[in-house]
């Protein structure tokens, strides 16, 4: 069975952060593990308080399962402070980590920040170019690329810029875009469209990190780098179009909605 590593931060309402990933990995048919960056408490109304885990802890999560189970893939998510992103950086070089996607994680859906302020440029020098890609949504890749975003074409040139200025395959998510939910993935000089209409679903939460596991579970599967984004873009507008409906705010997504196991059955 193919491996994958998330490096992030827990979500106590299980929609975002770790919680998502490794639902999102299992239901993708690979074998998920975890090193846990910080804890939150959060829900889906948003974040109430940050406990960070040490440097030194997070480098022995990170090392307990490399020197075990080395992954075949590994999604980083919350990183939340220059020291832990030193941390991870070294590691990842250390053990030669292969098909890394980084969902840039800076504000939680909510609007709470969820990676300091200082920490921007470290994220940016440290580990974008040990990346085989970066998912920034829209408000993401205007800090990365220093641009304004609106159109189609603004999405194309800070895709563009960010992927040449890193060394990186870029996928810039259109969920924030005010008309259908296109993404744009540039890898070596080329751009591809992956088309999703916009599902009319205010339950959100956790969408970025449910499409970076997505992905890197299709990389570690052995799919190319389109062929994963494709197939992760289907998971998540299936997930999103279970409409599932939990909690006071956005609520998460349903990540079972394909599944027809005897042991999903609820007592009547
Ligand atoms: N209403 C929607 N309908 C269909 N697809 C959507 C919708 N909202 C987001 N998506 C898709 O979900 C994925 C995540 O995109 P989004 O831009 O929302 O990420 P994000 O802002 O990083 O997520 P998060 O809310 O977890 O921080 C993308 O593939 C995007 O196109
Ligand atoms: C822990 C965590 N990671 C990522 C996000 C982004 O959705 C979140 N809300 N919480």
């Amino acid at each position: 069975m193919k491996t994958v590593l998330t490096i992030a931060g827990s979500d106590s309402s299980g929609g975002a952060g770790i919680q998502a990933d490794l639902k999102t990995m299992t239901m993708n048919g690979v074998y998920a593990m975890s090193a846990i960056t910080a804890l939150t408490a959060q829900n889906t109304t948003g974040v109430r308080a940050v406990e960070e885990a040490s440097p030194e802890f997070l480098g022995q999560q990170i090392d307990a399962v490399f020197e075990d189970i080395y992954p075949d893939a590994v999604k980083i998510g919350m990183v939340a402070s220059c020291e832990l992103i030193r941390v991870i950086a070294d590691k990842l070089r250390y053990y030669r980590a292969r098909n890394v996607v980084l969902d840039p994680v800076m504000v939680a859906t909510s609007g709470s920040a969820l990676l300091r302020n200082d920490a921007v440029q470290t994220l940016m020098t440290e580990l974008l170019p040990l990346a085989a890609l970066v998912t920034p949504n829209i408000p993401e890749a205007e800090i990365l690329s220093g641009m304004h975003i609106e159109t189609a074409e603004d999405m194309v040139k800070a895709a563009e810029q960010i992927s040449s200025a890193y060394h990186c395959a870029v996928l810039l998510k259109g969920g924030h875009s005010v008309n259908d939910a296109n993404d744009l993935l540039c890898a070596d000089g080329k751009i591809t469209w992956f088309e999703g209409k916009r599902i009319d679903n205010p339950n959100t939460h956790g969408t970025g990190c449910t499409l970076s596991s997505a992905i890197a579970s299709n990389l570690a599967k052995g799919f190319t780098l389109a062929e994963s984004v494709r197939r992760a873009k289907e998971y998540i507008s299936g997930a999103l179009a279970a409409m599932l409906n939990l909690g006071k705010g956005a609520g998460p997504m349903m990540h079972n909605f394909d599944l027809k196991s005897p042991f999903a059955e609820e007592a009547n």
